[in-house]
């Protein structure tokens, strides 16, 4: 188990270019499975989740050969759907969370597909339904195993048909899209998730040749197409570790400009750290971040407490809701923060509490902050990353506190965060990486 020790309270100045989008890239390496032909993609994260993936979808038989700093090019034409009865394929596949989206592209091409409980962050029950329950709308037959933990569909034929998803989640439509792309007919799918990632793949997808409306809302339509073919696509910088600089900056009183950031793509994000006081100026595509000695929680209009929840896009995205509650404790003023997504994701508190912080935890989706304006500096002090945000927020609070921090198990930090530590550095932070 790795760590991270870091020496905090230093003020850190100069531009950061984010990475390629971990879970949009996790989308789209799916994607490549529905063709024969060669696939492009361009802005690779070099990230652990990411690079399991892609050892996953060798494993399958893909070519994959990596043509450029962050360019990989795919090639599905062989696949040998029987890696999917292995234990390599077992272990593998339930080491991540972005490996359930291979289900919809197999399905689509072979006719089955089969999938061991997946990984990920333990942030309270994550649910499947909404992808089965949609792969077996179009005519797929769900059988679940409890003995093995073993989720398997197959279908000779998917066909096209209208449905209400159980509930927007976005891995969950990513499946049922890809599944929709080849079904015979059409596919309408309401309360469908629309996040940019989303946005991305659709796209993609009808440069393959597929025929998806509706891209960016809750209503897409899928007029299925027989094949598809290759094509080239770029992934956008991530808007989840654009969120998390915006908020160390404004934490850590530091000068920071964020290059390239498809600002038009980040929805509500910018809005909600300005609400928590974070001065920001938009250069172009860049966001700049000034220094601030203090900065300021707003209220809501009629003078009470801001409350920053998260909701499906474009609401406020659950993944930055860590990086916006230690933001809060350093600010002037008070924040009710309301995790509505998920159950488990805020007990890491405990340990801002150790540092210092005022937080009341109300229950295990709602802690109020008390923020300290900067008078009373977070403490250094040992910790344990629970997931891969908390992980990150513990990273900014550390970076702001007083004296020596260790974070352990900063794996859960890499698997989504490229380099942060010698990144991090280079703007003058010192963090130390002990394996
Ligand atoms: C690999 C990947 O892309 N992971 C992301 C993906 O996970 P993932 O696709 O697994 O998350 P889902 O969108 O399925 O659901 C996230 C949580 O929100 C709940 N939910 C969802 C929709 C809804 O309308 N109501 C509701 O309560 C679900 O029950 C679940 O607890 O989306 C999540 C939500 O943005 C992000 O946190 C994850 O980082
Ligand atoms: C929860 C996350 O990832 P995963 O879905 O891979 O666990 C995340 O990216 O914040």
């Amino acid at each position: 188990m790795a760590s991270f020790e870091i020496i905090g309270g230093k003020r850190l100045k100069g531009d950061i270019y984010p990475q390629g989008a971990k879970n949009e890239a996790l989308q789209i390496l799916c994607a490549v499975l529905l063709t024969p032909e060669p696939v492009t993609i361009h802005n690779v994260p070099d990230i652990i989740d990411v690079n399991k993936l892609i050892e996953l979808l060798k494993d399958f038989g893909v070519k994959v050969e990596k043509t450029g700093e962050s360019t990989y090019l795919f090639e599905a034409k062989n696949v040998n759907i029987a890696f999917l009865e292995t234990d390599s394929f077992k272990k593998k596949a339930a080491a991540l969370r972005g490996s359930i989206m291979i289900l919809g592209p197999l399905l689509a091409r072979f006719g089955k597909a089969k999938m061991p409980k997946p990984g990920g962050d333990k942030i309270g029950r994550r649910r499947l339904d909404t992808h089965f329950l949609g792969f077996e709308q179009l005519g797929a037959k769900f059988s679940y195993d409890s003995g093995d933990s073993f989720y398997q569909i197959d279908a000779s034929n998917l066909k096209g048909c209208y449905m209400l998803l159980d509930e927007a989640s976005v891995t969950g439509t990513a499946n049922v899209v890809m599944a929709a792309v080849l079904a015979k007919g059409k596919t309408t799918i309401y309360n469908a998730a629309c996040e940019p990632y989303l946005q991305q793949l659709c796209s993609m997808l009808n440069r393959m040749g597929a025929k998806i409306s509706g891209i960016g809302s809750n209503l897409l339509t899928i007029e299925g197409v027989d094949s598809l073919g290759g094509t080239a696509h770029t992934i956008l910088p991530d808007m989840i570790e654009i969120g998390s600089f915006i908020g160390m900056a404004g934490m850590t009183s530091s000068e920071v400009t964020i290059k390239n950031c498809r600002i038009d793509m980040l929805g509500i994000i910018p809005t909600i750290f300005r609400r928590l006081g974070i001065k920001m100026e938009f250069r172009g595509d860049d966001i700049h971040i000034p220094s601030q000695d203090s900065y300021e929680i707003e209220t809501f209009i009629d003078g009470s407490i801001l409350t920053i929840s998260d909701a499906i896009w474009p609401g406020f995205t659950p993944d930055l809701m860590s990086i916006a509650l230690v933001v809060a404790t350093q600010a002037k003023g008070s924040a009710l923060i309301h995790q509505k997504m998920f159950e488990s994701r805020l007990f890491f508190v405990d340990k801002l509490i150790d540092m210092g912080a005022q937080i009341i935890l109300c229950d295990p989706h709602r802690a109020t902050v008390i923020g300290l304006n900067k008078q009373i500096p977070l403490r250094g002090i040992q910790m344990t990353s629970p997931d891969i945000r908390a992980g990150v927020a513990l990273l900014i609070a550390a970076l702001s506190a007083n004296g020596k921090s260790t974070i352990h198990n900063i794996e859960q930090i890499d698997r989504g965060y490229q380099n942060i530590d010698t990144r991090l550095n280079a703007l003058g932070a010192e963090i130390r990486r002990i394996s």
